[in-house]
């Protein structure tokens, strides 16, 4: 370790003690040189990097539409957790973020960083008042990392039969709201399942988002794994759209729709990862 003395630089034995030279007995200002990493040394995987390698471990051979095992689950949004904006080269300043269509529109841009037939990766980036439009992940688990911003959620699930005796009504189906909140980032990452968690949701960018998805396994036409959009209808059952059951639960009617496609694709820029 280097430490400053009346402008002379003094070399300590053994590197991190606390024991200062001092010639001249003045004032002392540590300077730590910029350590070198030992020859040899190997730098630590990026964290998308991390995150892949976990995705992979975790993930690859799941049965499409079966629930991960929760502790794979677990580490899995662990590694999301803990990963930041700089992890993935994003600033809210960016284009991405400031995109809107020529009717003043903002655009939602996605980012893909892997794709497998078992899970995919993908950043998807909101400008403020850009919208998510209500849709389902039909046999998929998500995990959904706000990386910043703030956004309100809205989340369901489809009303079970002993919740209620009519879950479908002229071309709607009830469901359950699971979420309507604000999120801030730094929050949790949120996680969905197949029939539960919030498996139909919509997001409404408050201010520029960013948001890390973990689709598990990805959507997929051919396997019937179709992302369906839907719209909140009022129905004779309810005002406004929602009622509270004897439950407690608040329900609303959806009625799938179908909807323009509304992402944009861009290439991701950030560190990359290596499928090796
Ligand atoms: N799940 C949506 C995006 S989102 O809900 O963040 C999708 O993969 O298209
Ligand atoms: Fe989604």
């Amino acid at each position: 370790m280097l430490v400053e003395a009346a402008g002379v630089l003094t070399e300590l034995e053994g590197g991190g003690g606390s024991r200062l030279a001092s010639r001249d007995g003045g004032s002392i200002r540590r300077r730590r040189r910029q350590r070198r990493p030992r020859r040899g040394a190997v730098a630590a995987p990026a964290a998308v990097q991390r995150l892949f390698e976990a995705c992979r471990e975790v993930f690859n051979g799941i049965t499409p539409g079966a629930v991960p095992p929760l502790a794979g689950i677990e580490r899995v949004k662990s590694v999301l957790d803990s990963i930041t904006t700089a992890d993935v080269g994003l600033t809210p300043n960016m284009s991405h973020f400031q995109r809107v269509n020529p009717r003043g529109t903002p655009e939602i841009t996605q980012l893909k960083l892997y794709e497998c037939e078992a899970f995919s990766i993908c950043i998807f980036c909101l400008p403020s008042r850009g919208v998510i439009p209500l849709h389902n992940h039909p046999g998929m688990t998500v995990l959904s990392k706000l990386l910043f911003g703030t956004m309100h959620v809205k989340s369901y699930d489809w009303a079970a039969q002993q919740d209620t005796p009519d879950v479908a009504f002229q071309g709607s189906r009830l469901a359950k709201v699971k979420a309507d909140d604000i999120l801030t980032a730094p929050c949790e990452t949120s996680v969905l399942y197949p029939e539960d968690g919030g498996n139909m949701h919509c997001f409404t960018a408050q201010n520029a988002c960013a948001v890390l998805d973990v689709l598990v396994p990805p959507y997929d036409d051919g396997s019937g794994r179709h992302c369906q959009h839907y719209n909140v209808s009022s129905s004779a059952f309810s005002v406004g759209g929602s009622m509270v059951l004897p439950d407690g639960d608040r329900y609303e009617w959806l009625e799938e729709i179908e909807i323009p496609h509304y992402l944009v694709g861009s290439t991701y820029m950030g560190p990359r990862i290596l499928d090796h």
